[in-house]
């Protein structure tokens, strides 16, 4: 939590206005119950009407100006806690984009969305109560102590009994509740898992007639959530009763004491009265007190857990600045020297000594039954992840030695999955290059075969793109995808599978543009089926994890059985290319 609170620094002018007013308002607080004392003991006893009149005027500036001191602290702090919230929360976001899908898989999509949210809320809210109480509660306990010492010393000794007694339960109380903190911020992880998963995958779920499954599994998950809320509840419910009989008590106690003390003529009515509400004072700031005990191990579940994203260091990381290599003398080249990878926490390597080489103008295409290792190796490329062994060395340097900006910039990516973002044709296509002016736009379109369904659209290039795609059709989703890498032009294009969604007609009208518009480029090319890979200058064979061969369709065709398997499977009896 401390270290959480150095991002309140560009707000700490707001945090001394916070401490300055609320000193002043508890000051103005504190000398009330001695006016009404006086107001009482002199003015009442004394039938003196003016000074009545001019304490009463005295107490009322003092709780106006008391109030209006409240109300600022109220405006400063929350701004200081808001903004503290949206620094905390740009600055876990920034974080989390610089990870390797390694560290996003550890923690995981949804407990990242809790903790950037729900987490970072806690924390806030935490802060803007410490922010007003934190001044407020000791320093009304302090003072609320020194004035009641000097209404009357003796009858103060009650606070000896008071006070422990009221710290001890609290304490008490809160142990118990501390642990449960953790578990609620964990089961919230648990609801947005579900919740995320049955939103994304509702089509599954409705065709497999999962509904009612599914709605049991979020219902364990939310009544697991509600008992832990509920032990939490329970734990904290006796805290208030607890604390008010206690308050209670002790104001009986300073009455009954109170009243043969006066009786014995050692104390006046007004003192009394002060007393009383110098004693509601200092109680109500130790349940102040009480409740940031609370509310403060919640926040620190939640603080502990946003330090845990921010303390993950990315696995990747660019070279320090200076040591990075020139990355321009091989344009276009791709090599895999003897490379291993292994996904964390894997047995088995995903990838085991691959070796090839890509070129600029020429196509490398990488065929392989599936869970061959395809994806994995293409996305070692632009150091998605990190190999375990060996060099992948990208326009002629090892992609450790250059920074991920650069060797991105020189990539054209399009995965497996389309990915699309909401927003309009022409915003998903400038992610491939900011600046593309439409005609650029216009030609990758055409190039993908994208041109003519995106100008059937309402607004053509400023069609609008729902959340991930969602009113565009598989294959018009991979071909917009593809025309994004293409308007970056780059030196080395990457297509993970992405033909897979189209027809055989359109897969071979794409390839045909694809060929003219690559031009100098490397194209590497992840293929299920034949047809896309026939033409090209060089197949890779994955077998396992491992290369089981490399060459051009008629060299394998001839010598490699893996290769002959795959054609095989995906020929008719007949003998005929099944499209
Ligand atoms: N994120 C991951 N974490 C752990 N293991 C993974 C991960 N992604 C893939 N794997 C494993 O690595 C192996 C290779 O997977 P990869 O996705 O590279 O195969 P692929 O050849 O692209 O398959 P497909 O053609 O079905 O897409 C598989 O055994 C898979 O289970």
């Amino acid at each position: 939590m401390i270290s959480l609170m150095k991002n309140l620094k560009p707000y700490r002018l707001y945090v001394i206005l916070v401490v300055v007013l609320t000193m002043a308002a508890i000051l103005l607080e504190l000398n009330l119950p001695t006016l009404m004392a006086n107001v009482i003991d002199i003015g009442i006893v004394n039938r003196d009407i003016p000074y009545i009149l001019k304490t009463g005027g005295l107490m009322i500036a003092c709780s106006i100006a008391s109030i209006l001191l409240t109300i600022s602290v109220m405006f400063f702090s929350s701004r200081a806690s808001m903004g503290f919230g949206r620094d905390l929360r740009r600055k876990l976001f920034v974080h989390v984009e610089s990870f390797s899908l390694q560290e996003f898989e550890r923690i995981g999509p949804s407990s990242l969305i809790t903790r950037t949210t729900n987490d970072i809320k806690q924390v806030q809210d935490v802060l803007t109560m410490m922010m007003r109480m934190m001044t407020r509660a000791p320093l009304m306990l302090i003072g609320g102590i020194m004035m009641a010492v000097s209404r009357d010393a003796f009858m103060s000794l009650i606070f000896l009994i008071a006070l422990p007694l009221l710290a001890g339960t609290i304490y008490a109380i809160t142990r118990k509740s501390i642990p449960l903190f953790g578990e609620l911020q964990r089961r919230t992880d648990k609801l947005n898992l579900l919740l995320r998963e049955g939103l994304i995958g509702v089509r599954v779920v409705r065709a497999f007639n999962r509904v009612a499954y599914e709605k049991q599994r979020f219902q364990e998950a939310n009544e697991s959530f509600r008992d832990t809320g509920i032990r939490v509840g329970q734990s904290m419910a006796l805290m208030f009763p607890v604390m008010m009989i206690i308050m209670n008590f002790t104001q009986i106690a300073i009455i009954w004491i109170g009243a043969t003390r006066i009786d014995a003529g050692l104390m006046q009515v007004g003192n009394l009265m002060a007393f009383l509400q110098y004693a509601s004072m200092i109680l109500f700031s130790l349940i102040m007190l009480s409740m940031m005990l609370v509310m403060v191990p919640r926040a620190q579940v939640s603080a502990r857990r946003i330090n845990e994203v921010l303390e993950q260091l990315p696995l990747i990381v660019d070279p320090k600045p200076g040591s990075s290599a020139q990355a321009n003398l091989q344009r276009g080249h791709v090599e895999f020297r003897n490379v291993t990878f292994r996904y964390a926490g894997a047995e088995k390597p995903a990838l085991e000594g691959i070796s090839f080489r890509a070129v600029p103008g020429q196509t490398t295409a990488i065929i392989g039954s599936t869970g061959a290792g395809k994806t994995s190796l293409v996305q070692l490329i632009p150091r998605f992840y990190e190999a375990e062994d060996g060099e992948v060395l990208v326009n002629g340097v090892d992609v450790r030695l250059q920074t991920q900006e650069e060797l991105r910039s020189s990539i054209g990516y399009v995965p497996q999955k389309a990915v699309l973002f909401s927003g309009t044709v022409a915003e998903n296509l400038r992610f491939g290059s900011e600046h593309a002016d439409d005609a650029a736009l216009l030609a990758a379109l055409e190039t993908a075969q994208a041109l003519n369904f995106v100008q059937e659209k309402e607004g053509g290039l400023h069609a609008k793109i729902e959340q991930s795609g969602a009113n565009l059709s598989g294959g018009q989703k991979q071909r917009l995808s593809i025309a994004r890498a293409l308007v970056r032009k780059p030196d080395i294009y990457i297509f993970d599978d992405s033909f897979s969604a189209l027809d055989y007609a359109t897969d071979a009208r794409l390839r045909k543009a694809l060929k003219r518009e690559a031009g100098s480029a490397a194209v590497i090319i992840v293929a299920q089926r034949i047809s896309t890979v026939v033409e090209a200058d060089q197949i890779i064979v994955l077998n396992e994890g491992r290369m089981a061969g490399i060459g051009t369709h008629a060299e394998l065709l001839q010598s490699n059985e893996i290769y002959q398997e795959i054609v095989a499977s995906q020929l008719s009896p007949e003998g005929e290319e099944i499209a």
